[in-house]
This record gives structure tokens, sequence and C-alpha cells, in this order.
């Protein structure tokens, strides 16, 4: 892991109207690591990563991404820098193959995206980096299938890996695992988290299912009223007296 943090989040703070929903939240995240977001409900998490993700502007407070501030880049423009959310970008079209959608995040990475349904696009390079992706996400399999007959994990999957074509450096997940069945979602989690340690993409995930935080994260990063209640390896979060308080007993 870098030394040097690659995305890092200053006193940001954001308000809606008298709500104050993320309260001057401090924090670093390094590439090659996996962070879970944890926190009751209206704790702030989607908020404050929609903060970084730049869906939604900053009330104030300094977001600072591989050195440069981005505190107000256009949402577009830090997904081309590397800082990619999941369902930001890529839209599954039911219409399509597994591999024709991963081609058409590969392409729109390649910004190809206007030769995508001609059929000559298949050009060589599209192909192999589709083929190499649909391997990493162990999605061979369903190439050819259709995606509105795909199990929902292996939809979430591909969902994921249709984000990576963009070429992420710091992938955020909102609760990648929802709506998927008990005994599919440890399957989700670890292709997932498998592919990004592969890929040295850094992963920050919002997740409620603290079994799945305890098992896939690295670091945990607790929300409560907007602001850092412990931030630190999984077994000092988990055994944190306030996270315990404010959080694993009230359920998350
Ligand atoms: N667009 C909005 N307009 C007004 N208030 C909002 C808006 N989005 C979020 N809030 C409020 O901000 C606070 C934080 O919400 P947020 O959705 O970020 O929490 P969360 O931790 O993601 O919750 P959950 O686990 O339920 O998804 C809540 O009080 C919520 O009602």
């Amino acid at each position: 892991m870098s030394t040097e943090p690659i995305l890092k989040t200053e006193n940001v703070r954001k308000d809606f109207g008298s709500i104050v929903a993320v309260d001057g939240v401090s924090v670093e995240f390094y590439d090659d690591e996996i962070v879970g977001i944890i926190g009751p409900n209206g704790a702030g998490k989607t908020t404050f990563t929609n903060l970084i993700s730049g869906a939604l502007p900053l009330t104030d407070g300094t977001i600072v991404f591989d050195g440069e501030d981005i505190s107000s880049l256009q949402k577009y423009k830090r997904v081309r820098r590397g800082l990619v959310r999941s369902f930001q970008i890529p839209q599954i079209y039911d219409e399509m193959t597994v591999f024709e959608n991963m081609q058409a995040s590969v392409l729109s990475r390649k910004q190809e995206n206007n030769r995508l349904f001609m059929p000559t696009n298949r050009d060589s390079a599209s192909v192999s980096e589709t083929e190499r992706l649909l391997e990493l996400f162990n999605l061979e399999a369903h190439a050819d299938d259709h995606t509105e007959h795909l199990p929902h994990g292996v939809r979430k999957v591909l969902d994921v890996a249709m984000s990576f074509a963009l070429e992420p450096e710091i992938m955020i997940l909102d609760e990648p695992t929802s709506g998927v069945g008990s005994r599919e979602k440890n399957a989700v989690m670890e292709t997932i988290t498998e592919a990004a340690v592969e890929q040295h993409i850094g992963l920050i995930f919002i997740e409620h299912d603290m079994e799945l935080i305890r098992d896939y994260s690295d670091r945990i990063i607790a929300l409560h009223e907007g602001r850092v209640l412990a931030d630190d390896d999984v077994a000092a979060v988990m055994e944190s007296e306030e996270v315990n308080q404010f959080i694993l007993e009230g359920g998350v």
C-alpha cells in the first residue's frame, strides 16, 4: 500500500437546509485498500460518497484526489481521473448480452461509443479487454446470456465489472449486495474484492451487513450523525464502545 493517500477529504460538510447530513468529515483512502463505511440510517453514508463522486456539491471542505483539489470538479471529470462510483456510468441493457454490455463499457472508456452498434466495432483490442474483464469477474460462462435472465447476484457483479472498464483507481460501491439473496452475497463480495485486489483498485463500500463488513474490509469508517465515530482496522472498530453503543447494538 502507498504511504500517500490517493483520496483525502478535509472537513467535508453537506447541509440540506437545516439538516447537516455530513458534518466535518476528514478521512483518507489509500489504493490497494478496501474500506467499509458503516452507520445507522441517516448517518450520512450515501451523502458522503455522493460528495466524493461529485454527485452532490459540497457545502464546505475540500476533497483531494491524486494530489489535486477536486472539490468543484464535475462528476464526469472525476470519473475520467479514476474516481468511479458503481451504477454511475454503466447502464445494463437487457436487450444485449453480458459480453455486449461489457464491451459497451470498454468502448465507452475508449470514447468510441458512437461506433458501438456498428458490426465492424468488434476490434480485437476491445474484444480482448472485454474477455479479460469477464474472466476477472468470473462471468465468462454468462457471456452470451441476455442480462434480463441473469441471477440478481450475477447482475450486480456485471454492474461492478462494467465500472472496472472505466479503469478506476478508487471505486465506490453503495451496498453492492443489496437485493442479493443471503447465500449469494458472499460470492458477490468475494468476486468483487478479489478483482479489486488483483487490479490494485481501492474500494470504498457502504454496507449494512456487519458480517460482510467484517469479512471483506481492511478498514472501517463508522459514521454517526454526519460525523466520524471511528476510523480504524476491523477489530478495533468492532470493539469500539461508541460503535457498539450507537451502531452495532441499534442495528444498521
Ligand atoms: N436530497 C436530500 N434532501 C434533504 N435531506 C437529505 C437529502 N439526502 C439526504 N438527506 C438527509 O441527510 C441525512 C443523511 O442521509 P444519507 O442518506 O446520507 O444517510 P445514510 O447513512 O446513507 O442512510 P441510509 O443507511 O438510510 O441509506 C438524513 O437525515 C437524510 O434525511
